[in-house]
């Protein structure tokens, strides 16, 4: 059985900040709302984009209904959705990285909060889904991370198993996932986290994706 290495997608794979936050701030002024500074927003990221709103609305203090809310979020996949990279790329190194794995047997995976339809949506459109053996978003399960089941059924589509996987993340989300499933994870520093990740318990924190192959070779249980 091939290993799995698991990645998360926003603010890990690829720098998605500035089309969420814009589209966050659409979607806020449309309801008359001030638009959340790109620095305070970037750190909001990481829960879906439902999370994201309700982060919004409270750094405006503005309170709305669960229907108000589903409305906001309808407006804001519609238009995300058109948007998806108009500024998005993947962090570099990233390619090269999927390569190496990839010719060293491994099965490769993403996990993320954003929904299953965006995630493909983005990848396809940067060029990387066809590099994924799956894509799993938030609602691909019955639960989302930190619910270590999210993690453990994408591992289960590629074929692989939780003892031969390793989980790369940038947020106490995916590094809370990874621990509550018993899987390895290296966290990369330059994602979307208002607490730093050495601060968060990983096994291993990387600065670059060069540094990859070196990092899961050290946390990897499999051998
Ligand atoms: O879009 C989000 O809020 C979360 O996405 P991630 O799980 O890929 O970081
Ligand atoms: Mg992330």
């Amino acid at each position: 059985m091939r290993p799995t290495l698991v990645f998360d997608l926003d603010g890990t794979l690829v720098d998605t900040a500035a089309d969420l936050v814009a589209t966050l701030n659409v979607v806020l002024e449309r309801e008359g709302l001030a638009a959340v500074p790109f620095n305070d927003a970037r750190a909001m990221v990481g829960h879906g984009a439902r999370a994201l709103i309700e982060r919004g609305l409270a750094a405006n203090a503005a309170a709305r209904s669960a229907a108000e809310v589903d409305r906001l979020f309808a407006d804001y996949i519609a238009h995300y959705s058109s948007h998806i990279a108009d500024a998005s790329r993947p962090f570099p190194g990233v390619s090269e990285a999927l390569d190496h794995f990839a010719a060293a047997g491994w099965s490769l995976a993403v996990c993320t909060n954003k929904t299953e339809a965006l995630s493909v949506q983005l990848l396809e459109t940067l060029g990387l889904a066809a590099r994924f053996d799956a894509i799993c978003g938030s609602d691909t399960f019955a639960a989302r991370k930190p619910d270590p089941l999210a993690l453990i059924e994408t591992i289960r589509r590629t074929g692989g198993r939780p003892e031969r996987a390793v989980m790369v993340g940038d947020s106490k989300t995916d590094i809370d996932t990874a621990l509550a499933a018993a899987v390895p994870v290296v966290a990369v520093d330059f994602g979307y986290t208002t607490i730093p990740v050495t601060e968060l318990g990983p096994d291993i924190v990387i600065s670059h994706f060069g540094e990859l192959a070196g990092a899961v070779e050290k946390v990897r249980r499999d051998r």
